[in-house]
């Protein structure tokens, strides 16, 4: 009985992707995060829910540095990424952003073409020896994103004239292509219309057999659909987190409940 203990919580170590310990944030005077703690899992989409200002994507930010570039804003506390501190000094934020991919709410490819956006990043960081092992990195990250067969045939045309549905595809590769551990995503589907976002969707499932993946939404169907666990936040505080079935249908704080059922937000 003892050995099986120890075997559950080895195998609940190892599962383990990112740790927040009593985070806060503030921008100015604004406490924006409110001692959070959180445990984000390997292999697993999380999802941050809960009403509009309600810091989701100030926490969301805070996984991969994203807040250092806003002057005002001030983070305390502790972010582990495999056991180690993401905001030690020591830590580059530029190579934290590789591990640490993030897709926008508004699809923002380079002003270049579908090839260089998405070898931008193994560029930067070398990780293609030669032009053949560039180009084979291209195509895998554009096929994990699904959007290989749409693009093949023109990777020399600009990332800016696809469609919406495919701008953000595109950004996903470009993400993807540093072989990331962890993607962060901003309401990804907010500009898609019903058919990219179910292509979107589809996309998160299957990333997520090779990492994790966070993604805030606004919409409880989305969160559900696509998240195996889920975080409510409310007024800068994680007000409840666990299974994303159990949120949605036995949820332990009155607030949650009341989100849900949509009498807040
Ligand atoms: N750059 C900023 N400067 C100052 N205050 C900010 C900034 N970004 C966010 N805030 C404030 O921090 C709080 C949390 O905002 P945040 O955008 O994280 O919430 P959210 O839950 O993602 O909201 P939404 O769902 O509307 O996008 C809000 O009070 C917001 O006004």
């Amino acid at each position: 009985m003892n050995d099986m203990r120890l075997t559950e919580r080895k195998v609940d170590t190892k599962e383990m992707k990112i740790q927040a310990r009593k985070v806060q944030v503030y921008y100015g005077d604004t406490h924006a995060i409110k001692d959070v703690d959180v445990d984000i899992l390997d292999k697993t989409v999380t999802a941050f829910i809960g009403p509009s200002g309600c810091g989701k994507s100030t926490f969301l930010r805070t996984l991969n540095r994203m807040n250092d570039t806003i002057d005002i804003c001030k983070v305390k506390g502790e972010i582990l990424l495999d056991g180690e501190d993401i905001y030690d000094r020591r830590v580059d934020p530029v190579q934290l952003r590789a591990k640490v991919g993030m897709v926008f709410q508004k699809p923002n490819p380079f002003p270049k073409s579908i090839y260089d956006n998405v070898a931008y990043g193994p560029r930067i960081h070398g990780l293609a020896k030669n032009k053949a092992d560039l180009d084979e990195i291209v195509e895998r990250a554009l096929r994990g994103a699904a959007i290989w067969n749409e693009v093949k045939d023109r990777l020399q045309a600009p990332g800016t004239g696809l469609s919406g549905g495919q701008q953000q595809r595109l950004c996903i590769a470009r993400a993807v292509a540093t072989s990331p551990e962890v993607l962060l995503m901003d309401e990804p589907c907010s500009a898609l219309d019903p058919i990219a976002t179910g292509q979107v969707e589809e996309l998160i499932d299957e990333l997520r057999t090779q990492f994790s993946v966070v993604i805030v939404t606004h919409s409880m169907q989305q969160a559900a659909r696509v998240s195996q666990r889920t975080a409510f936040f409310h007024l800068g505080n994680l007000v409840e987190y666990g299974e994303t079935g159990d949120i949605f249908t036995n949820p332990k704080d009155p607030r949650t409940e009341a989100y849900i059922t949509g009498r807040i937000g």
